[in-house]
């Protein structure tokens, strides 16, 4: 296992976007973890609708939050996902116009990954980004370095918010971390992504892991 690996050097891993004034921050980890699976299945770096899941994938609840795990099943069963340029993002609760024939990315089901942070790394070298759920009260107020808050400010117990592991690290005070693709902007932490402590379950980052697959 590599001491160190990160997604986005290998063009797996579309801009930073950012969700606005809407709870869709699921949708944002769905398309995130599909772009980098097509990305290294496919050898091609498409950016993927969040809106076509806001305004169609009715297993959830759009601006008004969900998960990855139905955002998944939803676009198995819609026909696919549409690229964000021919569905772009509104940032509220519009009409689906969804249409079959435009969606590019066809997934064959998902999985849920492992709850072990060294499976996990091992599991994201191998297979791609990792869509999890974490709880985001220290994002809150983050602006950089290893993130480690202590439970009690940030209980495993409430995940709230949808992101995506696209790598991991070291810090220079050796510290372990995984590098998190947000989607509140690039100018949001440290262009746009949260480095989070990696090893204890912080923020309860590994109960909630799952993945697309493609066939
Ligand atoms: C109001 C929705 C807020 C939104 C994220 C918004 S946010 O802007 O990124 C943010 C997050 C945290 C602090 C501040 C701001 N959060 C979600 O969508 C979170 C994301 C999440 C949580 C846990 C695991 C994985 C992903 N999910 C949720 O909020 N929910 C999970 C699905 C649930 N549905 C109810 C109807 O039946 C289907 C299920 C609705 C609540």
């Amino acid at each position: 296992l590599p001491d160190a690996f990160d997604w986005r050097n290998k063009s797996a891993v579309t801009h930073v976007k950012d969700q606005g004034q809407c709870g869709s921050c699921w949708a944002f980890s769905t398309t995130g973890n599909v772009e980098g699976v097509y990305a290294i299945k496919k050898g091609e770096l498409i950016s993927l609708s969040e809106q076509e899941l806001v305004d169609c994938d009715k297993l959830d609840n759009g601006c008004g939050g969900g998960l990855p795990s139905n955002a998944y099943q939803a676009a198995m069963d819609m026909g696919g996902f549409e690229t964000e340029e021919d569905y772009p993002y509104k940032g509220r609760d519009a009409t689906c116009t969804f249409k079959k024939p435009a969606a590019k990315v066809q997934i064959s089901g998902w999985v849920n990954v492992t709850s072990d942070e060294t499976d996990m790394a091992k599991w994201l070298v191998k297979e791609g980004p990792i869509s999890i759920g974490i709880n985001a009260n220290a994002m809150m107020l983050y602006v950089g370095g290893v993130s480690h808050p202590w439970k009690a400010v940030c209980s495993p117990k409430n995940l709230d918010h949808g992101v995506l592991i696209v790598g991991y690290g070291t810090d220079n005070k050796n510290k372990p971390y995984w590098a998190v693709k947000n989607s509140w902007g690039p100018h949001w932490g440290v262009k746009g992504y949260y480095l989070v402590y990696r090893g204890d379950g912080t923020c309860g980052l590994n109960l909630m892991c799952t993945s697309a697959t493609m066939a």
